[in-house]
């Protein structure tokens, strides 16, 4: 007979980036600790986000590569692409990583268990009928894709559904103006696939510095992807042959093979009982925390994605080892600070971006404290090549010390050179401290310290 309650030290709801990253460090300090989780260990990010997302990317790398192989001397041809190639080894590595993950949680001792958590009115945590109970417990239960609410809305898939996908689908149409449209029009544009992507307003990445969504809708259509603005989907249809029909503001597009909703995420806060236990919820469903993640019960806290704020894995990560620290090594001022968090859209190509844009940097200092530096120049890379691709950055800077509050790239290897610049902003850093650092040359980056 199990016990009656089974108890811990620390139990956390949600064996994705957040949760298990807060189990193990907790666990680091002697903490008992136990992990629920009802699907596969990694979460959105090892499963159907950031890491199938960039083998994909990578691959659509591959296929522009190949495009551009000619100019540089080598006799290759692309004849054909196998999306199951990719799929099969994709799913393997996935595989291994949530094997990984299992381990890894067994190697911490840290206690996993399989299966839907909700909490029951006595404040324990109940699985597949089993109670358990904590003094501390955490909730990162992550979020899932929005449907929109119109006929035939199912016909369409999710980005979950884009990673079931066994072929590359011959006529694609994606809808949203955020991170996983773009990133996923890009992909399947890249690779061949006839592909339109569906926006409400003029440009995607509306929140993004201007210069940012002008250039990656320019790229989109440059690229061979067909934006189609002001546009809303009213009605799909299935037909006979499986292809679909869709009804938009703007006409009809039919003989759609892929069909795919970007419009945004919900947390996943229904089911969990959070209600038998007083947790809040703003308007969107996300938990309610303050800064220190503490939600409005006492020692009963969340983050990540249910949260609903900066849904990226390294936010969610850094939020719960900060928070295994605090509660558990006596660390009790530390806490994620929300700030110049720096982010990429893998785009084709991608952007790099970091905090204030230029219309926010504007709003908070006013226009005449502020001084922007631009660059946009066509990347060494592009030199033997017909077509040029183009590289774009700006710096906001503000106050007389001229201190970047703001840094937006977008161009060829813009990924990879975000990361070393956020520290320099995390640090404070002014235009003159940029300036005071020599380039490295040739490379796109040196740009960023050269800019008058
Ligand atoms: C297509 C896509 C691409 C992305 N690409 C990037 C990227 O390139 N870079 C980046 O930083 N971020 C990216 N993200 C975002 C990133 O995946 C999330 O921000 C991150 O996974 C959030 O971590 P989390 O711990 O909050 O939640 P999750 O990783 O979603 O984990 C929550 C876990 O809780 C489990 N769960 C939920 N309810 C219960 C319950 N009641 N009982 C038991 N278990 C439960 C779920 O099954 C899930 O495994 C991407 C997301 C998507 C969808
Ligand atoms: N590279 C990375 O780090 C990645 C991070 N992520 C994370 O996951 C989050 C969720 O991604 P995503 O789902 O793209 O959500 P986002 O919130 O980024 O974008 C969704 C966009 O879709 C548009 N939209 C909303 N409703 C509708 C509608 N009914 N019809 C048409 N368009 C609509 C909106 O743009 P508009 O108002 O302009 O119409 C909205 O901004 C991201 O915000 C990001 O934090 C995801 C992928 C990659
Ligand atoms: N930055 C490297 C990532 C390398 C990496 O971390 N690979 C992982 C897969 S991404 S796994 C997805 C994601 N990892 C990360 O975000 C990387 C974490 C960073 N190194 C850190 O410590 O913060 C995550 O959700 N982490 C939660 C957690 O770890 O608690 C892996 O192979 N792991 C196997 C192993 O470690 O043996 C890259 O992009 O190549």
């Amino acid at each position: 007979m199990p016990p009656v309650v089974k108890t811990f030290d620390y139990l956390v709801i949600g064996g994705g980036s957040g949760g298990l990253a807060s189990a193990r460090r907790a666990a680091e300090f002697g903490v008992k600790a136990a992990i629920i989780e009802e699907s596969r260990w990694g979460g959105t990010c090892v499963n159907v986000g950031c890491v199938p997302k960039k083998i994909m990317f990578n691959t659509a790398m591959h296929a522009e590569f190949i495009h551009e192989h000619k100019e540089y001397g080598f006799d290759v041809e692309l004849k054909r692409f196998d999306w199951s190639v990719v799929k099969k080894s994709r799913d393997a590595y996935i595989k291994r990583l949530n094997g990984i993950y299992e381990s890894n949680l067994d190697k911490s001792k840290v206690e996993r268990i399989v299966g839907h958590a909700t909490f029951t009115d006595d404040r324990c945590v109940e699985v597949n009928g089993q109670k358990y109970s904590a003094p501390k417990i955490l909730i990162a239960t992550g979020g899932r894709p929005v449907f929109p609410n119109i006929p035939g809305a199912e016909h369409g898939i999710s980005s979950d559904g884009f990673f079931e996908l066994e072929d590359l689908p011959k006529k694609v149409v994606v809808v949203g103006a955020g991170y996983i449209a773009v990133e996923l029009a890009g992909i399947f544009g890249a690779l061949g696939a006839d592909t339109s992507i569906l926006i409400r307003y003029d440009q995607v990445l509306r929140t993004f510095d201007s210069m940012i969504s002008t250039s990656v809708t320019n790229n989109l259509e440059s690229g061979g992807v067909k934006v189609k603005r002001k546009t809303q989907i009213t009605s799909v249809t299935k037909e006979s042959d499986g292809s679909l029909t869709l009804e938009t503001t703007t006409g009809q597009i039919a003989g759609v093979t892929c069909l795919l909703w970007a419009i945004g995420r919900v947390p996943n806060t229904d089911n969990l009982g959070l209600d038998k236990v007083g947790v809040e919820l703003d308007s969107h469903k996300n938990i309610l925390v303050d800064e220190y993640q503490n939600t409005r019960v006492k020692d009963i806290y969340a983050l990540g994605d249910v949260c609903g704020k900066a849904l990226l894995t390294p936010v969610a990560i850094a939020a719960g080892r900060r928070l295994a620290h605090r509660v558990f090594n006596n660390e009790p001022d530390l806490k994620l600070d929300y700030s110049n968090i720096p982010t990429v859209v893998f785009s084709h190509p991608p952007v790099g971006t970091i905090g204030l844009t230029e219309e926010e940097a504007v709003r908070e200092y006013g226009k005449e404290k502020i001084k922007v530096y631009t660059a946009n120049f066509t990347p060494m890379y592009y030199a033997v090549l017909e077509q040029k691709g183009k590289c774009s950055m700006k710096l906001v800077c503000a106050g007389p010390q001229e201190k970047v509050v703001g840094l937006h790239i977008v161009g060829q290897g813009c990924d990879e050179m975000l990361q070393g610049f956020s520290v320099a902003i995390k640090m404070g850093a002014t235009k003159a401290q940029f300036d005071n650092t020599v380039a490295i040359h040739p490379t796109s980056s040196e740009e960023l310290v050269t800019m008058r």
